[in-house]
């Protein structure tokens, strides 16, 4: 099950330490397909986080405004599944209870015990259902929390840079893990990430951002068959397009000369 998200002229500003207004989403609109993997690229500061967390129902816009198959997004749900760049997972509970815990708190674990095993099994750690957060590798946590949030069954999974801590042999594999469980939930993924690579080779859309005020600057459709190869001309191209297209929005005016 996915969802159609909707993200209408959305303005968010914080202020700074020093008082300054920090415009970080400005005028931001983006329609986010049932079932779509997309990622939302860009150089640190553009707002990425901001806009996975309003998407989230962890913050709120002051204008403009999101919703999810129509209805307004108003607050923290299940229906929307987070990872953080840390897993934050908690460190006094096992692999098992991590992903039990929202279960628990939901009051509808008894119903769904079963289904434990099943997404254990899902992210592939089988044997480590009794491991503290300590025991297990970054990329494992990783797997954890991910698991933790799909046995909500949320129409969405918001993944804020789950990769971003890890090695490039790690990262790789659970890149790869993370399209299995597209493939096999159905769901909306929304990626946040700094690899232009990352974004390529996972998604059917990338959203590029720009920072100061942050705005989306360009939707690509990532139009590649999968499984898709790192090395492929067609890959490369469309990274170098993508580098090609922050050098453009990050070149200062020319100043103009007269003589
Ligand atoms: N709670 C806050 N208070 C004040 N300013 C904030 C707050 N959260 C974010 N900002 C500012 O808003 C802007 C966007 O921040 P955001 O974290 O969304 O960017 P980002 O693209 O995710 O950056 P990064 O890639 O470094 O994580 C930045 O200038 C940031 O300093």
């Amino acid at each position: 099950m996915s969802s159609t998200i909707s993200v209408n002229n959305v303005n968010r500003i914080y202020t700074d330490a020093e008082g300054n207004k920090v415009n970080a989403l400005y005028n931001v609109d983006l329609d986010i397909r049932p079932g779509e993997f997309i990622s939302i690229i860009g150089p640190s500061g553009c707002g990425k986080t901001t806009l996975l967390r309003l998407i989230a129902g962890l913050d709120k816009p002051q204008s403009g405004e999101l919703t999810i198959d129509g209805s307004k997004i108003t607050d923290v749900s299940p229906e929307r599944g987070y990872v953080f760049q840390q897993g934050g997972l908690f460190p006094w509970l096992n692999v098992e209870n991590n992903i039990a815990y929202g279960l628990k708190a939901r009051k509808v674990y008894k119903k769904n015990k079963d289904k434990i095993s099943r997404y254990i099994s899902m992210v592939g750690l089988d044997g480590f259902e009794r491991s503290y957060p300590h025991q297990i590798s970054g990329g494992m946590a990783q797997r954890v929390a991910i698991a933790r949030a799909l046995i909500n069954e949320p129409k969405a999974l918001l993944l804020d840079e789950p990769m971003g801590a890890l090695d490039s042999f790690t990262r790789a594999d659970l890149q790869d893990k993370i399209l299995e469980l597209w493939k096999e939930n159905g769901i909306t993924m929304i990626l946040v990430t700094h690899d232009i690579d990352e974004a390529i080779y996972l998604s059917d859309r990338i959203v590029i951002m720009t920072p100061r005020p942050g705005k989306i600057s360009k939707l690509i459709d990532v139009d590649l068959p999968r499984p898709r190869h790192r090395g492929g001309s067609e890959f490369l191209a469309m990274r170098k397009s993508i580098l090609e297209h922050f050098e453009l929005a990050q070149a200062q005016p020319q100043p103009e000369y007269m003589i």
